[in-house]
């Protein structure tokens, strides 16, 4: 549950793209009063059908064009290799005045992208929550996505500060916590806590998979807890992280070099039966797992169950 607020932060907001991300924004801003009217359109006819059905947002529009309008707060909420398209087609419908934001997991070629299109007047203000499962589509969302995690906010130099204040505040009513980071540093950071690890879950769920041949089928049976993570990670949207790895190239590739450095030496270290390097480093691992559940950011999504509804 989020706080109950005294009235609307905005006046009508506009949701493109209707998946896990804007369902959950929607759920919450409805939930505490925080929008007067939450609008939303997506590309696919099933999607905005499912939509309507469930009663995802207030209004759900025939188009990007007419659910922009007049909004005082429009949210990009699509994969990222979609954003740009989607800007180029809403930019002459922005109201001036109006703060334009996205969800993009990465920041820099979202910037790159949205910011040419966007009018004078238009506040853009890219942003990123740190919350997620690895579930997709219109019945994904919950109003507690975003309590007690991370919102970073990538505001562009000539950002008015007004504005990010505006979109911290909004923010922070849907029980996220802000902070404002450099695009690049934004992309190298989520390179190596989300991107690059996502990637080995999916490497390791791959391999598993050619195993099941020779195992028969025994791997799928026996499946460990440690497996089982890795399989929630890698059963996440294929569409969005394809759009995650080829718009933050550089920086997962660098981390995976380095993964595979790592990899080496551990490999050598079991080859030559080095317990000492085995047990020097997986006790360095655990420090790190325990600042993570002292500083109260434990992000292991819960599995909630729900059907994976794509667009
Ligand atoms: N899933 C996660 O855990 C997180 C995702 N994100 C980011 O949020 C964004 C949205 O992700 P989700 O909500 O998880 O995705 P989703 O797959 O649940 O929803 C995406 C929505 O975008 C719509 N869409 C796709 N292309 C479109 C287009 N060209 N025009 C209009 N609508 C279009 C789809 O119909 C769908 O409604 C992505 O950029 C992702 O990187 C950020 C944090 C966490
Ligand atoms: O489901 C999980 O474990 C996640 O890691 C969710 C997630 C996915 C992508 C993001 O950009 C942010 C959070």
């Amino acid at each position: 549950m989020t706080a109950p607020a005294a009235a609307p932060m905005f006046r009508r907001v506009a949701l493109i793209g209707l998946g896990l991300i804007a369902g959950s924004m929607s759920l919450a801003m409805r939930e505490s009063g925080l929008a007067g009217r939450v609008v939303g359109y997506a590309r696919s006819d099933e999607t905005r059908d499912v939509a309507r059905e469930i009663g995802l947002v207030d209004e759900v529009t025939d188009s990007a064009a007419e659910a922009v309008a007049g909004a005082d707060l429009v949210v990009l909420a699509v994969p990222v290799g979609a954003m740009g398209a989607v800007a180029a087609e809403i930019a002459p419908h922005l109201a001036p005045g109006a703060i334009l934001t996205d969800v993009g997991s990465v920041k820099q070629s979202v910037i790159e992208a949205v910011a040419p299109h966007i009018p004078a007047g238009v506040h853009f203000i890219p942003g990123h929550p740190l919350a997620g499962t690895e579930h997709s589509g219109p019945r994904s969302g919950f109003a507690g996505l975003f309590r007690n995690r991370w919102w970073l906010l990538t505001p562009l130099p000539d950002s008015d500060p007004a504005a990010v204040a505006r979109l911290s505040d909004l923010v922070r009513a849907l029980g996220a916590n802000v902070e404002t980071m450099e695009p690049a540093h934004h992309d190298l950071v989520l390179a190596v806590t989300s991107h690059a690890p996502h990637l080995i879950a999916y490497t390791m769920v791959g391999v598993a998979d050619h195993l099941r041949r020779v195992t028969d089928d025994e791997v799928i049976k026996y499946s460990a807890a440690g497996f089982r993570d890795f399989t929630r990670i890698a059963a996440s949207d294929p569409t969005m992280w394809r759009d995650v790895f080829l718009h933050n190239r550089e920086a997962t590739l660098d981390i995976l070099g380095r993964f595979a450095e790592e990899l080496f030496v551990l490999q050598r270290a079991i080859r030559m039966g080095d317990g000492q390097h085995l047990h020097d480093y997986f006790t360095r691992t655990r420090a790190i797992r325990r600042g993570i559940i002292e500083a109260g950011q434990d992000t292991a999504a819960p599995d909630f169950g729900r059907g994976v509804e794509k667009e």
